[in-house]
């Protein structure tokens, strides 16, 4: 088992106490978080993230307790091992699309994938010299998926990546994202309540509000 979460508990400050379904995924598989508006989907995300740490339960992810890592240890089990898109690309406006994928390569200090590689296959090479800021929101995504898979982490993690996406670039994103995790052997995680990515992955969660 690549990854799983046991007995997961949280609770924000002065919220009530929140219970998650467990998670068992390997190699290459992929799962939906579902839930309603507001029942916990992104939390249980940041918790599989380490970004936030449960009153209760682990998260082992290859044989290593996420939860039990604090400070520095678990920023570079995460910036190793973890990838992560957003709702939203937040992209360094600042940089050109490949200096954005080159600074995960910076501070994850390892190899990763190979950028230009990604970038074609993610339908985006022409794009690399590219301001971030002159790139449409499907195109935005795309680059911030590459990012997310430039270290060749063994968890990616999505949370609602094709919320603001038309119909052939949500199919896209989701079989791109799906492709990827099985080529590097991750596990692929997608909160949504989109209904078009349920016909695109059978296997879900459902986070549910006590
Ligand atoms: N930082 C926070 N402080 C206090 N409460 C929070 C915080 N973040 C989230 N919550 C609350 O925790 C609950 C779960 O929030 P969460 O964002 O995980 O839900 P969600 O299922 O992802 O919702 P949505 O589908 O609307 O994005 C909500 O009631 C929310 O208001």
């Amino acid at each position: 088992m690549l990854l799983e979460a046991n007995s997961l508990k949280y609770a924000h400050s002065g919220q009530k106490v929140m219970t998650f379904p467990d998670v068992k995924l390997d190699a290459g598989e992929a799962l939906l978080i579902l839930g309603k508006s507001g029942s916990g989907k992104t939390t249980l995300l940041n918790i599989l993230a380490g970004l936030l740490a449960p009153i209760q339960g682990e998260v082992i992810l290859d044989g290593v307790k996420l939860t039990s890592l604090q400070g520095q240890k678990l920023d570079m089990f995460r910036g190793k091992n973890i990838g992560i898109v957003f709702q939203k690309p937040h992209l360094v406006a600042a940089l050109p699309v490949r200096q954005n994928l080159e600074l995960v390569h910076f501070f994850s200090k390892k190899k990763g994938q190979d950028i230009d590689q990604l970038l074609t296959e993610l339908g985006i090479h022409h794009k690399a010299k590219s301001s971030v800021l002159t790139l449409s929101e499907g195109e935005a995504q795309r680059v911030s998926i590459a990012r997310a898979l430039a270290n060749s982490p063994k968890l990616i993690l999505a949370d609602e990546p094709t919320s603001s996406l038309d119909d052939e670039n949500t199919e896209n994103v989701i079989q791109l994202l799906k492709v990827q995790a099985a080529k590097i052997g991750a596990a692929l995680v997608i909160v949504t309540h989109d209904h078009r990515v349920k016909n695109q992955v059978s296997n879900y969660i459902e986070v549910k509000s006590a």
